[in-house]
């Protein structure tokens, strides 16, 4: 029997949770808010963009974002980024990536403060992620991975488990939490000589590639649990993951769907972050 789960009830209780949080800060007149910095105006930093404002509204989390034009200095980013480290009314600093060419992020790294970093480009965040030390920020993306499983009941002790694509935004940091939980991880990237063959191998997989339906159903094994971090658009103009959901349905125990994912849960992610990061910086 295969089940899709859905990323709306992870949501909705991550987003139940935060709303008690957030009141109770607002008694003691604590606002958490997050900043979105943008760059020029890429339809994917767009599309999340638009989630992340509706769900940080939903549950009370204030929000700007810094708009920066496309050709902007590396040294006039820094500065507008070292403005929002030391704005003391900010908690949370997003910025999307990919940046565009003239901005180095391996310079910008080392300039956000780790504290407000909630989704882990400092490289502060980057190791106590990998350390498993819990007072630091995982990417948004891969969190809502780990919530979607720990929601559904999945059990990862001991899981042979495969993730295709290996970026710092999805597949890289999904392998070390998932590792973190004592599963056993193969990771497959544009050098892998048969993705597919790892993929079939695996109990649980994990695709996150930027490929349309890439993954078909001779990549699964019966009876595996599959999430599907993709988002795309089709040649027909239609969303659609890096699973080719309707081949594989029938053979997983678990998936997925697109939309309505992982992506639906990865804002909530962004604003509990928010929240987190907020608490700290009041020593609460
Ligand atoms: N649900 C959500 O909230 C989010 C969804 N996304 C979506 O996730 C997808 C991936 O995004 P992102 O990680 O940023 O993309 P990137 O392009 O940065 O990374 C893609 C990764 O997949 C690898 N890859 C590409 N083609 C193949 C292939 N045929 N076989 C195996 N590996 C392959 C690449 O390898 P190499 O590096 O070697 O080229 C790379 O490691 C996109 O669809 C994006 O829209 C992204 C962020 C959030
Ligand atoms: N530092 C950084 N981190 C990111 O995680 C990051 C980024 N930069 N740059 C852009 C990409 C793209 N991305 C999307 C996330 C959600 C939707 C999306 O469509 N979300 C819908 C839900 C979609 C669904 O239901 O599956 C929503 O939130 O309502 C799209 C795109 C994140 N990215």
């Amino acid at each position: 029997m295969s089940q899709v789960i859905k990323g709306k009830p992870v949501a909705d209780k991550i987003s139940e949770e935060l709303v008690l949080e957030i009141e109770a800060l607002k008694e003691k007149v604590i606002q958490p808010k997050l900043t979105i910095v943008r760059v020029g105006a890429r339809p994917d930093d767009l599309a999340y963009e638009k989630g992340a404002l509706g769900r940080c509204k939903k549950v009370g989390v204030e929000t700007e974002v810094k708009e920066l034009p496309e050709d902007i200095t590396q040294d006039d980013f820094i500065k507008e980024l070292q403005n929002l480290n030391e704005d003391k009314a900010v908690n949370g600093i997003l910025i999307f990536r990919p940046l565009p060419e003239q901005l180095d992020e391996s310079v910008i790294k080392y300039v956000i403060a780790p504290e407000k970093d909630i989704d882990c480009l400092s490289p502060v965040n980057v190791g106590k992620m990998t350390e498993g030390d819990k007072t630091g920020f995982p990417p948004c993306t891969p969190t809502a991975v780990m919530e979607i499983l720990k929601f559904y009941g999945v059990e990862l002790q001991g899981k042979d488990c495969a993730i295709i694509g290996a970026s710092m935004v999805v597949g890289k940091p999904t392998a070390i939490l998932l590792l973190n939980e004592n599963a056993t991880i193969s990771v497959c990237h544009i050098f892998t000589k048969d993705s597919a063959k790892v993929a079939r191998q695996a109990e649980v997989v994990v695709v996150g590639v930027g490929v349309p339906r890439l993954v078909k159903e001779n990549w699964i094994a019966e009876g595996a649990i599959v999430i599907d971090v993709g988002i795309n658009v089709d040649n027909e103009g239609n969303l659609c993951g890096d699973v080719d959901f309707d081949g594989v349905k029938d053979k997983v125990s678990m998936i997925t769907p697109v939309p309505g994912g992982v992506g639906s849960v990865t804002t909530s992610i962004l604003a509990k972050h928010v929240v987190k990061a907020c608490k700290q910086q009041n020593n609460l």
